[in-house]
């Protein structure tokens, strides 16, 4: 006779499937509605469970029905009911789950704590911990999931807490592409199965570099932070915390602000002597970080290219050597690429290598343009403005938070009238929060300098088209429309000055744009 009934086996399936879930992916929010059935309250975050922010109804009861199922089945099992492997394996994921929510506030706690620059971050309820973890992973006279100690459990689950903060807390966005980023970066973190992670994997993600491609002002570098943080941290059971190495978690560097030999020596360091400048020894980037840390390489696409082949080689073999010195050092961290330059179109034109670029990018993560993000949805660029007022006002107080909103509203307001829904961004995100400096300190906000170069473009091919005397006039009064509204920055302030309504002066400047 089986531990598990039918229906009490497809219980702990879901658990175990919701312990495992990319949480950033909508399967979560199914696998809620199949484990609760009628207990299901749909709360409006379907897409981005907040669990460290909010009290969300439906993990309470989903904690309660785990932890119920659980005692019943330990005390079938102490009654001299015997559980199959099969069993046991599913009631040792129940036990995770179980542990996971009841720990959680405490875990979060310490998450928040280690994206601090601190040498170690406390959990004094370890011993609890490691009591519940004996009890809970405990059927019968059996030990579930006998490779697991209450150590490395700690910190897989206080990782998955950090990479749900860095990821749910800097990634803003409802739509499609932002629900989609977030799940990727997740994936890079844990892969797409956590439960493989959980296996083999804790220390082994520093061997997969993340190359961040996409426009611009998209967030590369967020996205590149958010996984560069998210890293697998041991807990130290002597010191009951969680130690860091001096060093940093995460190590940037702009290489397109730095000449080539900078960036050598921020990278590999130097030693005193090794060049005119170098006024004593230093260790670089790649020395610095620690194993659970990441170096983020900015513009990859433009390092030069005696770097490139060093670059390689620590990719390769992790082995480099300070300038000056022969003695060999070794990187034990990740590395996180970002570009918005084509790699392939500069392999072709040999001024990248294409050997640095298979190494580079096993796993690649695309970072959509703010247009495509926002398609026309004013909600969605409501929900984006008001991340950006948020971060800009503060959400510490409910004052914080109301200001925010009010602010994000004006805000909105403002684009759709004056902008409009389908303003390009050329600056993305960059460009989405400066329209908001803008609006909060003038009022207004001028498009003008993202688009000068197309503006002047279109400015002297319109003079062009005049002295040719090659326009109609509905065509020239598109154009002229076109040309006033790049100079005014917004199509109100167009429509004043032309002495027409705004709807005219947009779906003029618009054709203008079209037939271009
Ligand atoms: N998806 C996003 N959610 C919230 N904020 C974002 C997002 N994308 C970008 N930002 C914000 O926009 C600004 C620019 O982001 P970031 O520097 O990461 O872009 P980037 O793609 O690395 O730009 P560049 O290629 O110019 O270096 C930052 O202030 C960042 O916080």
């Amino acid at each position: 006779m089986a531990l598990l009934t039918p229906a009490e086996r497809r219980e702990c399936e879901c658990f175990r499937d919701l312990a495992f879930v990319n949480p950033f992916l909508p399967e979560r929010v199914e696998l809620e509605r199949r484990a609760l059935g009628d207990a299901f309250v749909p709360w409006g975050l379907a897409r981005a469970p907040r669990p460290d922010l909010e009290p969300d109804p439906n993990t309470r009861t989903l904690l309660a029905r785990s932890a119920e199922l659980l005692a019943r089945l330990q005390a079938r099992a102490a009654g001299g009911k015997r559980a199959d492997a099969s069993e046991l394996e599913l009631c040792g994921h129940l036990a995770v789950f179980v542990l996971y929510h009841r720990f959680h506030d405490r875990m979060t706690a310490v998450a928040l704590a280690l994206d601090e620059p601190v040498a170690r971050v406390r959990a004094p309820w370890f011993a609890e911990f490691e009591r519940e973890t004996e009890q809970h992973l405990r059927l019968g006279d059996a030990r579930l999931l006998p490779e697991e100690d209450a150590p490395r459990l700690l910190a897989l689950l206080v990782q998955i807490a950090r990479c749900f903060h860095n990821v749910f807390v800097r990634i803003g966005g409802r739509s499609e592409a932002a629900v989609r980023l977030r799940a990727e970066i997740w994936q890079s973190v844990f892969t797409h199965d956590l439960l493989r992670y959980r296996r083999c994997l804790q220390d082994r993600m520093v061997e997969v570099p993340t190359l961040v491609t996409g426009p611009s002002g998209t967030g590369k570098e967020l996205v590149a932070a958010a996984i560069g943080r998210s890293g697998h941290v041991p807990f130290d059971v002597d010191k009951s915390a969680f130690v860091l190495e001096e060093g940093e978690l995460f190590l940037p560097l702009a290489i397109s602000s730095l000449s080539p030999n900078l960036v050598e020596s921020e990278l590999f360091g130097h030693r005193r002597g090794a060049f005119t400048g170098a006024l004593e020894d230093r260790a670089g980037w790649f020395e610095r970080c620690p194993g659970y840390g990441t170096v983020f390489l900015d513009e990859l696409g433009e390092i030069d290219a005696e770097i490139q082949v060093k670059l390689l080689r620590v990719l390769q073999t992790r082995a480099f050597e300070r300038i000056g010195e022969h003695e060999p050092r070794r990187f034990r961290g990740r590395l996180v690429s970002a570009t918005n330059r084509d790699l392939a179109a500069e392999i072709e034109r040999g001024t990248f290598r294409e050997d640095l670029y298979y190494r580079i990018c096993a796993d690649r993560i695309e970072t959509p343009a703010l247009r495509d993000l926002i398609a026309g949805d004013a909600g969605e660029l409501e929900h984006l403005v008001n991340f950006a007022t948020s971060k800009l006002v503060g959400e510490r107080t409910a004052g914080e938070t109301a200001e925010a909103r009010e602010l994000a509203a004006e805000v909105s307001r403002w684009i759709e009238s004056n902008l409009g829904l389908d303003h390009p961004w050329p600056g993305n995100f960059r460009e989405l929060e400066q329209c908001v400096r803008s609006y909060l300190v003038r009022g207004t906000y001028r498009p003008s300098l993202a688009n000068d170069g197309e503006a002047r473009s279109r400015s002297n091919a319109l003079g062009d088209a005049v002295r040719a005397g090659e326009l109609t006039a509905d065509e020239l009064l598109d154009r002229y429309c076109a040309q006033v509204y790049d100079h005014v920055g917004t199509y109100e302030g167009a429509a004043r000055a032309l002495g027409l309504d705004r709807r005219t002066v947009k779906a003029r400047a618009e054709r203008a744009r079209t037939s271009d």
